[in-house]
């Protein structure tokens, strides 16, 4: 018998998350799988839960949004423990790029019937994402987002709006692999493991989540006009193809600015880094994630 456990984030998705892993659970049970659900008690317990328990299950289950994916996907790496997804955030970037049913039953009927994916664990700075990374004003939002009140779609618009014209681009030196510099002036400079930020809005649409490597997007400062052709863009999953955008492709990834230090942004959560800012992706840390098409 399959054991599995779900690791549950009570404040993802404004609180829904305890019915949605019961209900899985359930669904789970039904089909002869041995399941168990754990509640994290304070940010950061998920990846400390499943370096407790990975040795004993087959399938560790993240209930929530990608914050709580990216800890429980960072507890996975090392192990063969296979990684599943119930989404309940508001954005649920790296279930979307899964094709995970946002509805918990179909999401749960995947756990049973989908297919096994390998998944990059890349790092940035030696943190670990899953989804995307970055800096610049998508960074600068998830800043000002953490000290709002609430959370969801909604507030994460408010920000965007109230931010976006005291935000300046930055000048920014880029390296891929071994090769030469250039200087990028940019508004976001964004890395995808996969290609969505969530919602299905497509920042790097040729990332692929296996490949052993990570798309950069570079977009720079934008007026009125620029800013809704990209925000269409997002959605369509084209934003490579308008000519504003640069992109780049490696394995590592280096990014320096004359700054010490930096806010980003890891699978949507705020992060503080260092410069010179390393993105890098390493084989042995890939794990395996259940996914609902092959096509990722
Ligand atoms: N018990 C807890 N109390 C407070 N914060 C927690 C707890 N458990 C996890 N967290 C933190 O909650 C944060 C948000 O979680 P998550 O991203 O899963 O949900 P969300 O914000 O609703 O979804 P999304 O990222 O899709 O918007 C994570 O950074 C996680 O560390």
């Amino acid at each position: 018998m399959k054991k599995v456990v779900f690791i549950a984030n009570p404040v993802s998705g404004n609180g829904k998350a305890k019915k949605a892993a019961e209900l899985s659970a359930s669904i789970l049970k039904d089909n002869a799988f041995e399941v168990s659900i754990k509640f994290t008690e304070y940010a950061g317990h998920a990846t400390t839960l499943v370096q407790q328990l990975s040795s004993k299950a087959d399938i560790i289950v993240a209930v929530g949004g990608d914050g709580t994916v990216n800890e429980v996907a960072t507890g996975l790496v090392g192990s063969k423990t296979v990684l599943g997804i119930i989404p309940n955030g508001s954005g649920n970037g790296l279930a979307r790029h899964l094709k995970i049913p946002m509805s918990t039953k179909k999401a749960a009927e995947c756990l049973i019937h989908g297919k096994l994916q390998p998944l990059d664990a890349p790092t940035i700075n030696d943190k670990f994402f899953f989804c995307t990374a970055g800096v610049g004003f998508d960074a600068h939002i998830s800043h000002v987002f953490a000290k709002m009140e609430g959370r969801g779609l909604k507030n994460y618009i408010k920000a965007i709006l109230k931010e976006y014209g005291s935000y300046a681009s930055q000048d920014y030196t880029i390296s891929l692999d071994d090769s030469s510099s250039v200087n990028q002036k940019a508004f976001v400079l964004t890395v995808g493991n996969a290609a969505q930020y969530g919602n299905e809005a497509v920042i790097a649409p040729n990332a692929r989540i296996g490949d052993g490597t990570l798309e950069l997007t570079a977009l720079p400062q934008p007026n009125l006009i620029r800013g809704a052709i990209w925000g269409i863009r997002l959605f369509m999953k084209n934003i490579d193809k308008d000519s504003s955008v640069n992109t780049f492709r490696g394995k590592e990834i280096k990014i320096n600015n004359t700054a010490q230090s930096v806010d980003g942004h890891r699978d949507g959560e705020p992060d503080t880094w260092e410069y010179p800012l390393l993105f890098q992706v390493k084989q042995e840390n890939q794990i395996t994630v259940i996914a609902n098409s092959t096509l990722v």
